[in-house]
């Protein structure tokens, strides 16, 4: 089949002990409406597919866009190094754990959409998490859509040859696309704008989970096989955190400071020029900041360190050798040559940056959501202390910036 030349390219699986199922929901039929993947414990099931790591062609066509390069040509050559790989989850199969899964919410960065990150997703969901990864329609991402019903004319059409992709009958599937800064278009005040969205995305997320969780019939415009009664009574509505890479970062604490109910947050490289200053003092929660060490600069770090607190527990460690792309699952996609060239892989073997940022989170959620499980065991970390570990950043930041 076509696709990558080195065989042992791939999302690598997950390490918990649980087989890890994923799928798809969104909520009504407007963009103001809620849309992730989830990622989920689920049971052994041998039938079930693994899906497609990208969606559907459109999501390619909206990274060419953000990536300012020519669509046909770049779909194809996408589609040749990235079209045939799968996520290490089951589609669509049965949900299973014992006991109540705490829950996290995962906000993608800038240009990034919902199925990216699912190495760290799915990481967390064979450890026994729900995970709801959120597709935002702030425009941020390379591409999303929404269905939407059609109009009295586009019925009237009724008979159109059915559309190829899998939308309900009486629903058109609208695109929303990255939109680029416009030329002389200051940045803050859009980034800022989006970031308050993409932190209400978060938020209806944690809702509609809530609701699923109490047993209140969902309405799932996707059509998918999976059962989501099942997930009644399934998720610890106590133990939820959110968590975020670059822009999502910025969500994270955005997300913080308008909901109590996230009892922590994660970092992923963090970019911190959507935020307003004015907003740190009101983040009360526990906060841990996974940089890598060359996407970080001295104006970023000064503003993580503004959220510094003798209090409130807030941590910082950098992986020796990361880039901005080792947390998504691009750096596991291709050979190392390409990946250090488009600088989608550091020095460091991306699998051990990712297991390193994934055991220093999980150590983290268990400290500040009060899980009884072993991963504690890995406490050392949360204060950097591993070779391939820094604590706080390799950043020097002048006295004056903080
Ligand atoms: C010229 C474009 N210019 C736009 C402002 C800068 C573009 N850029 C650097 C890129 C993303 C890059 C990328 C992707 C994917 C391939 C591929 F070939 F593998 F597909 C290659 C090369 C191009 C590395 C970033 O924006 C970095 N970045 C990101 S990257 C998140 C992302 C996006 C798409 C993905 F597929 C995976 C991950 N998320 C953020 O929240 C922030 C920033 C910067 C500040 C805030």
């Amino acid at each position: 089949a076509m696709g990558n030349t080195c065989s042992n390219l791939g999302i690598p699986p997950a390490k918990g002990p649980h087989p890890v199922g994923c799928t798809d929901f969104m909520m009504d039929h407007t963009e103001k409406g809620s849309f992730f993947r989830l990622y989920y414990p689920c049971q052994e099931s041998e039938k079930a597919e693994k899906p497609d790591w990208v969606p559907c062609r459109e999501y390619f066509n909206g990274l060419a866009d953000f990536m300012k390069i020519n669509r046909s040509l770049s779909e194809r050559i996408f589609n040749y190094l990235f079209g045939s790989f799968k996520i290490p989850a089951y589609m669509d199969a049965p949900f299973r754990c014992n006991g109540k899964c705490p829950v996290v919410i995962f906000s993608h960065g800038l240009g990034a959409f919902r199925t990216l990150y699912s190495a760290i997703c799915a990481e967390l969901a064979s450890q026994g998490f729900i995970v709801a990864s959120v597709e935002h329609r702030d425009q941020s991402a390379s591409a999303t859509y929404y269905f939407r019903e059609k109009t009295e004319s586009e019925k009237a059409k009724g008979n159109s040859p059915k559309t190829p992709d899998s939308s309900p009958d009486d629903m058109v599937r609208e695109w929303i696309y990255y939109r680029a800064l416009q030329h002389g278009e200051s940045e803050f005040p859009l980034r800022n704008k989006q970031v308050k969205q993409r932190a209400d995305e978060c938020i209806l997320a944690l809702d509609k989970l809530a609701e699923i969780n109490s047993g209140t019939p969902m309405q799932n415009v996707l059509q998918t096989q999976f059962d989501w009664t099942t997930l009644e009574n399934s998720m610890d509505m106590c133990r939820i955190a959110v968590m975020g890479h670059s822009f999502g970062g910025a969500t994270v604490i955005e997300a913080l400071c308008k909901e109590v109910k996230f009892k922590c947050g994660i970092a992923l490289d963090a970019w911190m020029h959507p935020l307003d200053d004015e907003i740190f003092p009101r983040v009360k929660q526990p906060i841990f900041f996974i940089n890598s060490e060359k996407f970080q600069w001295a104006g970023n770090i000064s503003r993580m360190k503004k959220l510094d607190s003798a209090v409130i527990q807030r941590k910082m460690i950098t992986i020796r050798g990361t880039v901005h792309q080792s947390f998504p699952d691009f750096t596991f996609l291709t050979g190392n040559w390409i990946g250090k060239l488009m600088k989608l892989k550091g020095e460091i073997d991306p699998e051990l940056a990712i297991d390193l940022s994934n055991k220093a989170s999980l150590a983290f959620l268990q400290r500040h959501l009060g899980l009884e499980r072993n991963f504690n065991q890995w406490d050392p970390l949360i204060d950097g202390e591993d070779t391939n570990l820094i604590q706080g950043t390799n950043v020097t930041v002048l006295q004056s910036a903080i």
